[in-house]
């Protein structure tokens, strides 16, 4: 079930490096945001916190609150693992296990969670290749290995890994920047499906990504060299590229900088 999700000044640590200062945002349900800005501003970093991937990453810490329909994912009673399960991510590099069955990549969460019906895994992978805009493709090779995929077909198989453990949340770091341009309209068009169930965040580098597939759109930016990324502004994705309400944002999306 999608949910939504309301950042308050979170602050982003790597050691004693403050990558990221002060972002407070809202992701309502049923929605893509895309997080925009040049390289180094954070917009990886802010992702991987929002489901506590941030601080696998030895040294790294989050000061700050993350809730998932107002609970604080952060909270000490909270155990990451969870938190992972219901906030799924992919990956820039389609990352599927190469020798493991098509099938089997998709149902590997389930199987990890203790799911041993073999009708109930069979009917979960279904769904999910469907989901993926996958089923067509590999319904005849589900028992052949996930590695012998093309690149954009095996990044929808790490999405319908991804759903099929029915998060509430999806987060997407540049999952077409390894991706031709047919493979990358595929994921395009499936990420516009997949928002009538998810949430959605993903972080592109390409602006045109950002305006075809996002219903809002964040700016971040660096004071400086050195300096944490902030958020500048956070819009309808309309109103971002069309009439954005910060200059630094106007000087980004048409090219003067970034
Ligand atoms: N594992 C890490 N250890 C230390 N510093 C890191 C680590 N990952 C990122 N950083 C630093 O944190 C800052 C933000 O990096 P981040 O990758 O979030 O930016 P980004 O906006 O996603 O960049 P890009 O667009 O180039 O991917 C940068 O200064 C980066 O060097």
């Amino acid at each position: 079930m999608a949910k939504r999700i309301d950042v308050k000044d979170l602050n982003l640590f790597y050691g004693k490096f403050h990558a990221v200062d002060g972002v407070s945002l809202a992701v309502p349900p049923r929605n893509v945001t895309a997080f925009i800005g040049p390289s180094g501003c954070g917009k990886s970093t802010v992702l991987r916190s929002l489901n506590r991937m941030h601080e696998v990453i030895p040294g790294a810490r989050a000061e700050g609150k993350v809730l998932l329909d107002g609970e604080d994912i952060y909270a000490s009673t909270v155990d990451p693992v969870s938190v992972r399960r219901t906030i799924g991510m992919v990956f820039q590099r389609p990352n599927p296990f190469p020798t493991m069955s098509i099938r089997d990549n998709v149902v590997a969460g389930l199987k990890l969670a203790g799911e041993g019906d073999r009708k109930k895994l069979d009917e979960v992978a279904e769904q999910a290749l469907r989901g993926a805009n996958l089923w067509a493709e590999v319904k005849d090779r589900l028992t052949r290995p996930g590695g012998g995929l093309s690149g954009g077909q095996q990044q929808r198989l790490c999405i319908a890994r991804a759903i099929a453990v029915q998060p509430d949340v999806l987060l997407m770091d540049e999952p077409c920047s390894a991706l031709d341009p047919i493979s990358t309209l595929a994921i395009e068009d499936l990420i516009q499906e997949l928002k009538k169930d998810f949430t959605i965040v993903i972080v592109t580098h390409n602006m045109q990504q950002a305006a075809r597939v996002s219903d809002q759109t964040a700016f971040f930016n660096l004071a400086g060299v050195g300096q944490p990324g902030r958020l500048v502004e956070l819009d309808d994705t309309e109103r971002i590229f069309s009439n954005p309400s910060q200059k630094a944002t106007e000087d980004y999306i048409s090219g003067r900088f970034g």
